[in-house]
């Protein structure tokens, strides 16, 4: 058993996106590491809903008694119903080297990012709100007054997706478990044979830059050394490697792009990355080291 500490692995999106789907196919995948945090409740269970196994149902009483007793990493409210991380599971399957998905709205996920250390965030995107609310329609578990008040509440969260390491099209449950999947690999979140596919993708990456754009990289370190005027300015410039930087900046996008919507299929199709390229070179800034942290990133 390795005596590294697990991760805890923050799993958010708006009700009905497919959360409880996709991480009910990660957790039958047992080199992934993963076990899942069970969350308490004051909601009432949903038919099929089981005492233990999908929340901890418990009382409001019960509920302010385990924040008062310092038992919850974090908690929140969340169309009336309060929802909270019991700590002792959490931090004994981490001890223990396990990964652990926290599946969390956005507000216990800030407490989380904010309090502990380790922490891997994703956040689960519909293809469109249509089919968001196609979804939580199908699922048959709420009155037609709580999907409106899901869907108004999924309005305000989905904006705060960028505040996540990543972002994931739920377009089907297949394709977000391979997302997900290749994301546990790439953050080495697992003891895995396989290479990430990013990996793969920045070998790529680096083929098209050699091939087309050695001309914007020679061209950037020297923007930058003529830019630069204090000694450690000149310093960083002169070490600057613009190649590597360019190669790493193009692999994060296209990886953050293709995740968050497109055929992830294509991850590491020469052709597919190209294309994305193109574009991507004008988001550049070659006039400087430090490049704004585009939000559209994913867009
Ligand atoms: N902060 C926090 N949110 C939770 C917890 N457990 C579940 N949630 C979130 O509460 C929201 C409502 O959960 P639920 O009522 O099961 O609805 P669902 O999203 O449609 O499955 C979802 O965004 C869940 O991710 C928790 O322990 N803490
Ligand atoms: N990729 C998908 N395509 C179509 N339907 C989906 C997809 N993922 C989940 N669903 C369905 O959408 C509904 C909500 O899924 P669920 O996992 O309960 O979402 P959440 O846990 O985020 O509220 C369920 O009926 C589920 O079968």
């Amino acid at each position: 058993m390795s005596n590294k500490k697990g991760r805890i692995v923050i799993i958010s999106g708006p009700s009905g996106v497919g959360k409880g789907s996709v991480n009910e196919k990660l957790l039958q995948d047992k080199k992934l590491n993963l076990e899942y945090s069970i969350s308490m409740t004051t909601r009432k269970p949903r038919n099929g809903e089981v005492d233990g196994v999908n929340y901890y149902f418990v009382s409001k009483e019960e509920f302010a008694s385990a924040i008062v007793n310092n038992e919850l990493i974090e908690h929140a409210s969340f169309v009336g119903n309060s929802y909270g991380t019991p700590r002792k599971y959490v931090e004994e399957k981490l001890k223990n080297s396990k990964n652990v998905i926290l599946e969390i709205e956005v507000d216990g996920a800030t407490q989380v990012l904010r309090n502990e250390a380790n922490v891997l965030s994703i956040f689960l995107m519909p293809p469109n709100i249509t089919e968001l609310a196609t979804r939580i329609k199908g699922r048959n578990s709420e009155t037609d007054e709580v999907i409106k008040q899901r869907l108004d509440k999924a309005l305000l969260e989905i904006p705060l997706k960028h505040s996540y390491d990543y972002v994931v099209e739920n377009d089907s449950v297949e394709n977000a478990v391979a997302k997900i999947t290749d994301i546990l690999i790439r953050e080495q979140c697992i003891v895995s044979g396989e290479a990430s596919k990013y990996e793969k993708l920045v070998e790529i990456v680096n083929e098209i830059v050699e091939e087309k754009y050695l001309f914007f990289v020679d061209h950037w370190k020297e923007n930058v050394q003529t830019a630069a005027n204090k000694k450690e300015d000149i310093k960083q410039a002169d070490s600057f490697d613009a190649k590597s930087k360019l190669v790493e900046i193009l692999s994060n996008k296209v990886y953050k792009k293709v995740l968050a919507h497109g055929d992830f299929n294509k991850i590491n199709s020469k052709e597919f990355i190209d294309f994305k390229i193109q574009k991507l070179m004008f988001k550049v800034n070659f006039f400087s080291i430090n490049q704004r942290n585009d939000a559209n990133d994913e867009d």
